[in-house]
């Protein structure tokens, strides 16, 4: 885990709210320098690659020039200007009932329902702030206060952020209101500082109320105000520059195009381009084909796009058949059999039909974290193909009060935690040859004694890319192990037990390679980096062997030549007696033969399994045709005698190993 301490200056000047994301408020950094990373399968996807820290909040100077971020709430107990003006819309009783809240700093919405109680929503909890029934004057009381409800059925209070969203009846009387809070969070973005740098398009996605507009106002006044871009914001229900028509200090110097109707909001996107030379445009709420339409026909024009979308994650956009044109579309496609035996998947797959639109993809979990799909494409792609895709976690620790230090971890960088060594197994799920991974040996083992000289690619089935990359590097073996999305290339095969079993085509797609299968019972870090070392240390013995076997062989051949050789020199021609060598392997008997060829002898092959070996005659070969038939040939009949090797008169001599 990563930790960054808060400087004590910056924690003094710490909102009173103690939320992390104020925290980082307080500061406007600016990056000079960056950490650029590698990902093995896309060339944009990976600061979690690195192993690199993800930049602190506060790393870099404030901007002496930028106007100061506002924050919505005041000196006067957390009770802003603002925010007086979205409680001026309550009845005097409940407006003092929500004032005296202790969370009134975080509050969220206001609900006023014809003929319900009404209710505050926090973060916490909803709050009831009146016994009394909502009444029609209620209503008026608030509809008279804000601006004119737009097609969307929202309204604005000018100059505010705030958000007033109407329920009508049937005749299109308003019975019911949502008041949201809106607040400009200076720093809600930094998180995201080094993408936005980048000149990434972003798109991020998540559901209802969970922030995304206010992380995307800061990301349109960080790249306006410390970026010095030319950012345009195409604002469908003035949400991101608040209502009225100077917008608010929130955006910083980014400008703003209002939106007549939601339904126009694509044709202001492309008005936007062609009247404003923007660098930059910001839409929040993409919700159209159209607009969807009008979003890629931008980003083709090199312009860089900040737009946010309503879903849980990227695969909710991937079956929205308004939205799939963001991620590149999604077609159906036929493979060959070949094609499909060789991917393990059925003949119909889908596949990502063109570019996307967006570099990167933002899941947004909470305020306080957010999932970073550096590479959109390869996250689609892997989505599509079943394998969950690769991407980074960034957090401000919630649990930080303003005395604490700020954490920002990010898990994919985050160190292995601590968990139950005995939880650890790693089968061969080739059958018979199930391999329990014992913990305690590989505590003795040096992290960086894994090292191999051989490359090797991995296949991961059902394990977080992410994962791997980094237990890869954990144990050093970024130039070892590259993983690989073609099964027929791979050399290992790592999946999560659980996902392997309910696919019988990838098992057998291994199966066919021919490649060792290796499974985890739980895809956590420490189980992966524990396969992996045992993997390569396989692989790694493997190899030993493989070398020590030609090691070996050439050492023998050499002994094996030197033997015929003395044989040859000091017996076989001196004395003319045949001589009979060692039991050889066949490949070393054939180097043996041409050698003896070269002193035009003759050899015969003689003896059983394991035993065969050469006998060298004491006839040249050029004496052969006229020697041929000749039974007499003392040598080979004192070979055939049983008789002792070691004595002077034996005719088979054995010559040792290695000549003295
Ligand atoms: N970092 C933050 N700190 C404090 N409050 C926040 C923060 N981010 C958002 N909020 C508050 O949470 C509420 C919802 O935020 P926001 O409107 O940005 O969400 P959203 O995801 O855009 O919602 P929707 O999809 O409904 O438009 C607002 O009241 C906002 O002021």
């Amino acid at each position: 885990m990563l930790r960054f301490s808060l400087p004590p200056t910056l924690t003094a000047a710490a909102s009173p709210q103690g939320l992390p994301l104020h925290l980082a408020a307080a500061a406007s950094p600016r990056h000079s320098s960056r950490h650029r990373y590698r990902c093995p399968s896309s060339p944009c996807a990976l600061s979690a690659l690195s192993g690199l820290p993800l930049r602190p909040l506060w790393c870099a100077q404030p901007k002496q020039d930028s106007a100061p971020a506002v924050a919505d709430d005041g000196e006067d107990g957390g009770l802003g200007e603002e925010l007086h003006k979205l409680l001026a819309l309550l009845p005097e009783g409940m407006r003092e009932r929500v004032g005296a809240h202790p969370e009134l700093h975080q509050l969220v919405e206001i609900v006023m329902d014809l003929g319900r109680r009404p209710l505050a929503r926090f973060p916490s909890g909803d709050f009831v702030l009146s016994d009394n029934p909502i009444t029609l004057n209620d209503l008026h009381h608030a509809i008279s206060q804000v601006g004119d409800f737009t097609a969307d059925n929202r309204a604005g209070i000018s100059r505010t952020l705030h958000r007033i969203s109407a329920i009508r009846n049937r005749k299109g009387v308003i019975v019911g209101l949502t008041c949201r809070v809106g607040r400009a969070v200076a720093g809600s973005a930094n998180l995201l500082r080094d993408l936005i740098e980048d000149g990434a398009s972003l798109l991020l996605i998540g559901p209802p109320g969970v922030g995304k507009t206010t992380i995307i106002r800061d990301v349109a006044r960080m790249l306006a105000d410390d970026f010095e871009k030319r950012v345009m914001i195409v604002d469908t229900s003035n949400e991101i520059g608040g209502d009225g028509d100077v917008p608010h200090a929130g955006i910083g110097s980014a400008r703003r195009m209002q939106v007549p109707n939601p339904d126009m909001q694509h044709k202001v996107l492309i008005e936007a381009v062609e009247n404003h030379m923007p660098q930059v445009i910001v839409i929040d709420e993409i919700g159209t084909r159209l607009e969807a339409t009008a979003a890629s026909t931008i980003a083709q024009r090199g312009i860089q796009l900040v737009a946010t979308a309503h879903g849980g994650t990227i695969e909710n956009l991937t079956m929205n058949p308004s939205l799939e044109m963001l991620v590149g579309g999604i077609q159906n496609v036929t493979l060959g059999d070949d094609e499909a035996s060789r991917r393990g998947v059925q003949k119909t797959v889908l596949e990502r039909k063109g570019p996307s639109t967006f570099t990167c993809g933002v899941e947004i979990v909470s305020k306080t974290e957010m999932r970073v799909h550096h590479s959109l494409e390869a996250t689609v792609d892997a989505l599509l193909s079943g394998r969950t895709p690769m991407f980074e976690i960034r957090k401000l620790n919630s649990h930080a009060s303003k005395d604490e230090n700020l954490t920002l971890e990010s898990e994919g960088l985050s160190d292995v935690p601590s968990q139950n060594l005995a939880e650890i197994i790693v089968e061969d799920v080739m059958e018979n040859d199930k391999v329990i991974y014992d913990d305690s040996s590989c505590g003795m083992m040096d992290e960086h004694s894994f090292k191999m000289e051989a490359s090797m690619r991995m296949f991961a089935y059902g394990i977080l890319e992410i994962s791997v990359v980094q237990a890869i590097k954990k144990l050093g073996l970024d130039e070892v192990v590259q993983l690989t999305d073609n099964i027929s290339e791979a050399d290992a095969f790592l999946a999560l037990h659980s996902k392997l079993k309910k696919n019988p085509r990838i098992q057998a797609a291994a199966r066919s390679q021919g490649i060792p299968i290796y499974v985890t019972k739980t895809s956590s870090l420490l189980q992966i980096t524990k396969a992996l070392r045992v993997i390569v240390a396989e692989r790694d013995n493997e190899a030993q062997h493989f070398q020590a076997e030609d090691d070996m062989s050439s050492v023998e051949k050499v002994d094996a030549l030197e033997e015929a050789r003395l044989a040859i020199e000091q017996v076989v021609i001196p004395k003319r007696r045949s001589v009979d060598l060692l039991p050889r392997p066949s490949h070393i008997i054939v180097a043996q033969m041409g050698f003896i060829g070269e002193y035009k002898l003759l050899c015969e092959k003689v003896g059983q399994e394991p035993n065969i070996h050469l006998r060298i005659l004491p006839t040249h070969t050029e004496t052969t045709s006229s020697s041929d038939g000749d039974a007499t040939d003392p040598g080979l009949e004192e070979s055939d005698s049983p008789s002792d090797p070691g004595s002077p008169h034996s005719s088979v001599v054995r010559l040792p190993l290695l000549p003295e």
